[in-house]
């Protein structure tokens, strides 16, 4: 019986370390595949005659119905058009210049292209259809899913003098009979109609309307905003989405340009399908924002020197600049704000439970520059499209990288330089645990950001592009970010003998029924704990900061687990040994991880490793 068991347990830790090399197959075969891919695309931009060579880049957003050269053709200002494009960009629309890809999609549309427009929140989708609603004769029909965003923009495009109405289930009886009357008059009395896909659906009479105006060339084009929608793998599902393939069907001479923020290619292909589109071209702005810096800054849980850090940059870093520092929880809006406060920053809380009058005047003041810091919880977030904000430091890591991809997003909207820089404190890891303790991937989202913030092997960029499927090259960060900008100052280092002595200390806590917490665990480690327990374990000669980074190492590679235990007040977070933790006992076994050995640039770094 003795022997079966070992044999087992032999079995068992052959199968991880199987499990592992997969896992190490995996990453090699997709970093392969992503080296072929831009071996393909320079090949491709080298090979300046055949117009027959097309690829199928997602990262790069080229099609495979359209070449390269085909493609750059649209970035041009020699159509017909190009004039009127221009004029009314500037007199129109009041802005200087486009934004990446908005050009080339204004000019696919316009040159009767159905085409699918994938873009991060605010790069500025809406411009794609209306500057080529204005460009053109009659109206564009604009599907949008809510009545609130309907409003809004009419709002905005009555205050710019372009006529736009709607059509939804409040509107009054007289003005859908004017609406009504406006599609077929030659005059063409709006240029754009916003309609619900409800509307499309439901009613005939609309119907009606739009084959009359599509018979005498007056419906110019169809915008489906929020497309996504069309789609049951999408986060937004709206059955009647479904329904508006019966737009293309009957009216297929008009250009179909569906508009998102979800990148995902299932739910583009199944959009494609449900709106009865075929092979329309799909332009995918990149989710990466060059203009932006980020940073992640080491948060000692020993003697926390966030705050002061923190002040010091806005005092000479950000100096006269506006920016956000989002914190965890309501109360530490109120301490972070009064501890700046007390070094002389002008910097005001913000969180759900204030006044609804309070929290528009701090957002006002802010906006208006009267204040330049807002310290903030996340319920500051809807509504913030402040162009100039230069700084976003996060207090505590946010709960998922998309969470920190928003929320650091607010900085640099004018697309001029800004920073994002997150403390990433050992404890405040737990702190987030067991809040998402309920929620479905909850812990496996929070250990992607905590991935991010250890992580100095890879650019910071390129550990996010993974989110949104896409591949960053890290040449493309150009130094945008402290991995990139510090690579000099790396080392490898064996962490094999630490693991082994981790391990231990929780193998003996569990030996004596005692549940440890990370913290405790650290304590007993650095020889803090109570004198019984140091007797047996063999203390580190590693400085605090530095054991914490190889327990959030184990962690994340699974030699470690979170078990997690409920009273009625509160939950705990506990150490427990993880699947891999096995591997240990085998003597070829090593691991290592980079840390950074000189700490330049701010003080609270400087603790790494000491070589
Ligand atoms: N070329 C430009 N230059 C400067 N600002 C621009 C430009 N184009 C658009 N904007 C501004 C106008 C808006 O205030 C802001 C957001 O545009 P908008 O079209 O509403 O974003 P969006 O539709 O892509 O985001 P969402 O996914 O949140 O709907 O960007
Ligand atoms: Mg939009
Ligand atoms: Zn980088």
């Amino acid at each position: 019986l003795a022997e079966l068991d070992s044999v087992e347990a032999e079995l068992e830790l052959v199968e991880l370390q199987i499990a592992e090399l997969l896992q190490k197959q995996a990453e090699l075969t997709s970093r392969k595949n992503a080296l072929l891919q831009r071996l393909e695309e320079a090949c491709d931009a080298a090979q300046s005659s055949s117009s027959s060579s097309s690829t199928s880049l997602k990262s790069s957003g080229a099609n495979p119905v359209m070449s390269k050269q085909e493609m750059q053709r649209y970035d041009g200002s020699d159509f017909p058009w190009s004039k009127e494009v221009e004029q009314h960009l500037k007199d129109t629309f009041h802005l200087s210049n486009f934004r990446p890809l908005q050009r080339r999609a204004i000019n696919l549309t316009l040159s009767g292209k159905d085409l699918f427009l994938v873009m991060p929140t605010g790069r500025g989708k809406s411009l794609c259809y209306q500057l080529p609603a204005v460009c053109s004769k009659g109206f564009t029909l604009v599907v949008t899913p809510l009545v609130s965003l309907m409003e809004d923009q009419i709002m905005y495009l009555k205050s710019i003098n372009v006529p736009a109405v709607m059509l939804n289930a409040s509107s009054s009886k007289a003005d859908a009979k004017t609406v009504m009357a406006g599609m077929t008059d030659q005059k063409s009395p709006f240029k754009l109609l916003y309609v619900t896909p409800e509307k499309v659906s439901k009613s005939k009479l609309l119907m009606s309307r739009l084959e009359k105006a599509y018979n005498a060339n007056l419906l110019s084009r169809i915008a489906v905003d929020e497309v996504h929608c069309c789609s049951q793998w999408g986060h937004d599902f709206r059955p009647d989405y479904k329904l508006l393939g019966i737009l293309k069907r009957q009216f297929p001479k008009v250009p179909v340009l569906g508009l998102t923020a979800t990148a995902t290619s299932s739910v583009l292909k199944d959009c494609e399908k449900i709106l009865c589109v075929q092979q329309p071209v799909t332009l995918t702005a990149s989710f990466n924002r060059t203009n932006l810096y980020y940073e992640v800054r080491i948060k000692d849980s020993d003697n926390d020197a966030s705050i002061s850090d923190i002040a010091s940059l806005i005092k000479n870093r950000y100096n006269d600049q506006s920016g956000i520092v989002y914190v965890f929880s309501q109360k530490d809006a109120e301490s972070v704000a009064s501890k700046l406060q007390q070094k002389d920053i002008l910097a005001y809380p913000y969180h759900a439970n204030m006044e609804p009058d309070d929290k528009t005047r701090v957002h006002r003041k802010w906006a208006s520059n009267k204040i330049r810091v807002v310290v903030a919880t996340v319920a500051f977030g809807m509504g913030i499209d402040k162009p100039d904000v230069r700084f976003v430091i996060h207090h505590t890591i946010s709960k998922s990288i998309e969470n920190y991809y928003q929320e650091s997003g607010r900085a640099g909207r004018d697309d001029g330089p800004a920073d994002c820089i997150v403390y990433f404190g050992f404890s405040d890891i737990f702190r987030i645990s067991t809040m998402v303790v309920m929620e479905n991937v909850g812990q496996q989202k929070l250990l992607q950001i905590v991935d991010y913030c250890q992580n100095i092997d890879r650019c910071r960029r390129s550990l996010m592009a993974v989110h949104f499927d896409e591949v960053w090259d890290d040449k493309g960060c150009n130094q945008m970010c402290d991995t990139c900008r510090h690579a000099q100052e790396y080392t490898t280092v064996d962490i094999t003998q630490h693991a082994q002595q981790v391990v231990q200390i929780v193998e003996l806590a569990a030996s004596m029924d005692e549940k440890l917490t990370p913290l405790k665990l650290v304590e007993a480690w650095i020889g803090k704990g109570p004198a019984k327990r140091r007797k047996m374990i063999q203390t580190t000669t590693l400085s605090r900061l530095q054991a914490e980074a190889v327990i959030v190492r184990l962690l994340l590679l699974g030699y470690l687990r979170e078990d997690f235990s409920f009273t009625p007040y509160t939950t705990y977070f506990y150490v427990k040994l993880g699947r891999k933790a096995p591997l240990l006992k085998n003597q070829t076994h090593t691991l290592s991880m980079k840390m950074r050995t000189t700490g330049s640039g701010s003080a609270v770094v400087s603790t790494y490793w000491q070589q």
